[in-house]
């Protein structure tokens, strides 16, 4: 069973392709970790996996620049992550005067992130960790069947990173992500994916890719 797929699909932008005749697919379940080189289409897969996982499953995305409303507090763009389950009068009036059972849901997903003493400030006065957590929170605040994440967790500390990977786990049945830190690819994903030069050079569980392929991935 699988929860979306692409068969034989050229990604790209324009005339331009990036991974061409591409297949791949995400089951329940598996955490999947794409690695390779800067610019070899990791991104280009996850949005084209995201389109694809949202038509028919509920999917939290982290994208890589984080995408939140600089001049909002911590607590409304966490609760962005769900506009799409109200109607517009319900999300404008929350805008302006947050409903106290939203508030106390998103401080108890702020809480083990380690932000609830921040809820109430603007994102533009917070560190480049602070705002990736923040768009980690609005993930978590949706919630869903699948996490997409786009280096979620490149600003922070290895020990917190770890933490938030487990965090993440723990709230997700399924993830697809990408990860330029192998050792923490390898300890979160269940299934590892290099890409290089347009294609996929292996798609193996974890424990089956050695240091060598890895390499292989890396090597100029
Ligand atoms: N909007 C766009 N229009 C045209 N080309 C793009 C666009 N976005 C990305 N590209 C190009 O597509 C290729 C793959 O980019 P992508 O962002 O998917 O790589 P990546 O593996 O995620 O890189 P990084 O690790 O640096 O984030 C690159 O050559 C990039 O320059």
């Amino acid at each position: 069973m699988t929860l979306a797929a692409l068969d034989r699909e050229t990604l790209g932008y324009g005339r331009a392709a990036v991974l061409p005749g591409l297949s791949f697919a995400l089951a329940p379940g598996e955490r999947v970790v794409l690695l390779g080189r800067s610019g070899v289409g990791k991104t280009t897969l996850l949005n084209a996996m995201h389109d694809r996982l949202a038509r028919d499953h509920r999917t939290a995305l982290v994208p890589q620049d984080h995408a939140l409303v600089p001049q909002l507090s911590v607590l409304k763009n966490v609760l962005m992550g769900r506009l799409d389950d109200h109607g517009a009068l319900y999300n404008l009036t929350n805008l302006l005067h947050v409903r106290r059972a939203d508030r106390a849901g998103v401080v108890d997903v702020l809480t083990p992130l380690g932000l609830a003493e921040l809820a109430d400030r603007p994102v533009r006065a917070l560190s480049g960790g602070q705002k990736q957590r923040v768009a980690l929170g609005r993930a978590w605040w949706r919630g869903g069947a699948v996490l997409i994440g786009d280096e979620p967790v490149s600003a922070v500390d290895e020990t917190h990173a770890e933490a938030l990977l487990g965090q993440m786990r723990d709230r997700f049945p399924t993830a697809l992500l990408a990860l330029h830190d192998v050792a923490l690819a390898r300890s979160f994903a269940t299934r590892l994916v290099g890409l290089r030069r347009g294609g996929i050079l292996f798609d193996a569980p974890a424990t089956e890719v050695s240091d060598g392929d890895i390499a292989a991935l890396y090597a100029h």
